[in-house]
């Protein structure tokens, strides 16, 4: 009898669904766009009923297209967009409010106000390896729970429960039997302590967060309860952030490895092994994952836009009818048209961490073409992950000579090029541009007996490689030019 795995991507804009044979090959995939909502400017939510729904549907398309049986999958693997809030009352499974997403900004007054105490910036480093920031958890479960009328008093009654998007989906998927996380996705919320591996009484404290209503943690390779599916249950084996699965999935098993993942945001992780590594650049400490009765740590640099930024110029600015289009229409500028687009609409991550930033279109000409606009847009990417390659060659001392890229948008060669050139290191994009549906399975597959670690370093396979082009005194030309726009969008709406 054949056997499968099951991966769950669960991410910002689209729900998918994978199916994975023995060998690693993709069977069958389903995926789903969801409504995105913004109530007011820098707040963004989505109903965790769409999140949820839109995450069975592509599950069932999956099982149905690839016609087997439920019996033949050894395990599902969960990943998921991080940091994003929900909380729901433990009777009812009902959603006390939208979830709030990462992108989120309602609580950057807040966060300004943390930031002032000294010590608890420090404090907050050294605990969770983070900065105080809205992007984070913490923040927006304590905006839930006072802002929502009776909430505060139901969470410390114990009615109250909290999930990122993996313990809302286990949650539901286990008919409310599991109310668990894996440790990536925990060290995301900035109540999580990574060297003792348990939420911070402190910081659970500071924020008014009643321990109760967190999940258990555990490793991602772990049996996290049975989904209880139409045509029989399936044992849930392995959960982790998307991007910390990216991570896996690109094969970064050893330190001084890294991928960056152009997906709606942007996230290039570095793996550091055993060793927590604090970063004097702006970068965050993160756990990679817990496997095996270990934990490892990764440096990681976040960008809030990525390829958020060419759905703008889709859906927003009505720019383009396709992100894939963007390609050829950059590769029809002919020479450097000085424009340069930041597209900071939830402020600047990493290394930045400006909560105040705002976007901007800068080196305006009375004959500058959408053309040029789209290709600014494009090239944000690079730059944006050119700032953070470089933090990370000083924070680690690693200088790398390749980078490996996934996600939606490493599918543009054009982008890919500049990129390159850019960075002056190889960029090198795999076969399944879905590293992160790849890494949820891999752990699923390990915990479940499928494959060992051995099986799974054989079989990452490259489609292209890069190789930069552009001479030095132009890549350093057009990078100044980045800084100058990225100064000017700095503290812009404080
Ligand atoms: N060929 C492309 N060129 C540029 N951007 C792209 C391309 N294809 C997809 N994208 C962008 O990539 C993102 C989708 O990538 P994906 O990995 O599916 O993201 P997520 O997991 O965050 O939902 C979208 O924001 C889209 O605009
Ligand atoms: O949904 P993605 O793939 O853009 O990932 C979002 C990140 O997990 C946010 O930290």
């Amino acid at each position: 009898m054949k056997q499968y795995i099951l991966a769950l991507d669960q991410g910002t804009t689209s729900s998918r669904a994978l199916l994975f044979d023995h060998k690693g090959g993709v069977v069958a995939m389903a995926q789903k766009e969801f409504k995105q909502i913004y109530p007011k400017h820098g707040w963004v939510e989505h109903d965790p009923y769409d999140i949820l729904k839109s995450q069975l549907d592509v599950m069932y398309e999956v099982i149905k297209k690839s016609k087997v049986n439920n019996s033949q999958i050894l395990g599902i693997g969960i990943t998921n967009q991080r940091e994003t809030a929900i909380v729901w009352n433990k009777k009812t499974g009902a959603p006390i409010y939208n979830a709030i997403v990462w992108q989120d900004t309602r609580t950057s007054d807040l966060c300004q106000q943390l930031k002032s105490d000294d010590n608890l910036e420090d404090y907050v480093r050294k605990s969770t390896g983070l900065v105080i920031d809205s992007y984070f958890s913490a923040t927006k479960i304590h905006w839930i729970l006072k802002n929502v009328k009776g909430a505060q008093k139901s969470a410390e009654a114990g009615d109250l429960l909290f999930g990122t998007v993996d313990t809302w989906l286990i949650w539901n998927l286990t008919n409310g039997a599991s109310h668990m996380t894996d440790f990536s996705n925990a060290s995301r919320t900035m109540l999580f302590n990574i060297s003792n591996l348990n939420w911070d009484e402190e910081l659970l404290e500071k924020f008014d967060i009643p321990r109760q209503m967190l999940p258990d943690v555990t490793h991602s390779g772990f049996h996290f309860g049975m989904a209880k599916l139409q045509g029989g249950d399936v044992p849930i084996m392995g959960v982790a952030g998307d991007q910390q699965a990216a991570l896996f999935g690109q094969g970064c098993f050893e330190p001084g490895q890294a991928k960056n993942t152009y997906g709606t945001g942007c996230f290039l992780l570095m793996n550091t092994g055993e060793k927590i590594q604090y970063s004097k650049n702006g970068l965050l400490t993160t756990i990679a994952w817990g496997l095996n009765g270990k934990i490892e740590y990764a440096l990681e640099g976040s960008i809030f836009m990525a390829g958020a930024a060419i759905q703008w110029l889709r859906d927003g600015l009505k720019m383009i009818n396709s992100a894939a289009e963007t390609e050829q229409i950059a590769q029809r500028v002919k020479g450097d048209s000085g424009v340069y687009m930041v597209p900071a609409f939830s402020g600047l991550g990493a290394p930045y961490w400006d909560m105040y930033a705002r976007g901007g279109i800068f080196g305006l000409t009375q004959d500058t073409t959408n053309e040029e606009i789209v290709k600014a847009t494009l090239e944000s990417l690079a730059y944006q992950t050119r700032d953070i390659l470089f933090a990370m060659a000083n924070d680690s001392g690693v200088k790398l000579n390749s980078l490996q890229v996934d996600g939606g948008a490493s599918a543009n060669n054009y982008l890919m090029q500049f990129q390159a050139d850019i960075l002056n290191v190889l960029v090198e994009r795999p076969k399944n541009i879905e590293s992160t549906a790849v890494g949820a399975a891999y752990f699923a597959g390990i915990t479940s007996g499928m494959w060992s670690m051995t099986d799974l370093k054989k079989k990452r396979a490259v489609d292209k490689t890069f190789k930069p082009k552009m001479d030095d005194f132009t890549r350093n030309y057009l990078y100044t030019g980045w800084h100058n726009a990225i100064k000017r969008c700095m503290n812009w709406a404080r």
